[in-house]
């Protein structure tokens, strides 16, 4: 089989763990006689330093080419002072996110064996694992809700985001989140704030009607603040998290740091044709840009996502994703998983995604 894949590295490390997923591609491609094509497009403040904008027409018609998106992270100090829509975040990522209706984001997120210790959760609930998918509903609500803006001078001044959702939006994320339930646990927690916020109220009613379809999958509803101390004291009875666009880009921060790190969240966010963009969860992380320390692992794992939604190559995603598993059990990891004075022991990004590929190659 033969695939075409648009590459967006983007900023800071993402083309630092980009190399790294393209390893791992590499050797999946040779275990399971795959073929895939890159084309590598500029995105974000990359795209601003070489073609004077972040999204530029090239990169869309590329990505427009593609089976699916790969893509690394944007954004960073450098393109700070620009006005907010020619940033790279919301002058390209939100635009493609957009663009491709990928209204769907997932992020898988466990807990691997090797890193119970190394997650901040107490020792006796790490012990009891955890294991989530964060659905998130992602071309809506807050973060595209118009009017946006500011208005008015001096102390007059005032600025404005609007909180916006259909039912036929919040219907369909919902729908898929009862369907990922199905495949796992049983059990969707929706996350709102429908004691004070009228589209969350609209949220739970929906959700609602969309679980009596779902006989088999037990829902339930949890206000955003509560959730995030819930997933602290309890994070094993949370199965499928369902979520809004501004609740899921929050929460899902925080589930990434119970599984022992930011670097260790990818995500997939896809429309309903099956195409995707797969990213790591994480941003561009300027503080260690540049250092060969980043954890590759999201970005790797991104890409399995991206075998098993876009190319439908489900076994050489699971070959990622148990190679990811042995080095990580293994006890190969990059110095942000490690105690201070364990970090003489790190391995750099490269040593990483060497470590994995290699396995993949063996067959893990
Ligand atoms: N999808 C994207 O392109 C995203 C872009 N951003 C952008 O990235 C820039 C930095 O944002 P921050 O708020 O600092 O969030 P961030 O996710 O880039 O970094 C937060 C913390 O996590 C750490 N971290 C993130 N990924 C890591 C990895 N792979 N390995 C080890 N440590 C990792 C960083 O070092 C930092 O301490 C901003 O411009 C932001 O807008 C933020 C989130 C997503
Ligand atoms: C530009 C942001 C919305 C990206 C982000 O933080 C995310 O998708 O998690
Ligand atoms: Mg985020």
């Amino acid at each position: 089989m033969s695939y075409q894949v648009a590459v967006l590295a983007g900023d800071g490390i993402g083309p630092e763990v980009m190399v790294e997923a393209r390893k791992v591609l590499t050797a999946v491609e040779q275990r399971f006689g795959l073929e895939i094509n890159y084309s590598e497009y500029d995105v974000g403040g990359a795209a601003i330093d070489n073609q004077g904008c972040p999204l530029p027409e090239s990169t869309l018609k590329g990505c427009e080419a593609a089976d699916a998106i790969l893509f690394g992270s944007v954004g960073g100090p450098k393109w700070t002072h620009l006005p907010p829509d020619e940033q790279p975040e919301r002058g390209a990522l939100l635009p493609l996110r957009g663009h491709f209706e990928l209204f769907c984001n997932l992020r898988p997120a466990k807990l691997h064996a090797g890193l119970e210790g190394l997650s901040p959760l107490r020792a006796d609930i790490s012990s009891q694992g955890f294991d989530v998918v964060c659905v998130r509903e992602l071309t809506g609500g807050i973060y595209f809700g118009k009017p946006k803006g500011r208005q008015g001078e001096g102390e007059a001044e005032e600025a404005f985001d609007t909180m916006r959702y259909s039912r036929q939006e919040i219907r369909r994320i919902a729908k898929i989140a009862f369907e990922t339930a199905q495949g796992r646990r049983k059990k969707v927690t929706s996350i709102d704030k429908a004691n004070v916020l009228a589209c969350s109220v609209l949220w739970r009613e929906v959700v609602e009607e969309v679980a009596k379809d779902y006989p088999d999958v037990e829902l339930e509803h949890m206000y955003i603040d509560n959730a995030t101390m819930q997933l602290l004291r309890r994070p094993f009875d949370f199965d499928v998290v369902l979520c809004s666009n501004l609740f899921g880009d929050i929460l899902s921060d925080e589930i990434a740091m119970l599984t022992g790190s930011m670097g260790l969240l990818s995500s997939a966010s896809v429309n309903g044709s099956g195409f995707g963009l797969f990213e790591p969860a994480g941003g561009s992380a300027p503080d260690i840009a540049g250092q060969g320390i980043a954890n590759p692992v999201a970005q790797i794992l991104s890409a399995a996502l991206m075998l098993r939604f876009s190319l439908q190559q489900e076994e050489a995603a699971s070959a990622i994703e148990r190679a990811v598993g042995k080095a990580l059990a293994e006890g190969y990891l990059t110095g942000e998983l490690l105690a201070a004075d364990q970090r003489h022991n790190a391995k750099s990004t490269s040593q990483m995604g060497d470590f994995i590929a290699q396995a993949v190659r063996e067959g893990v």
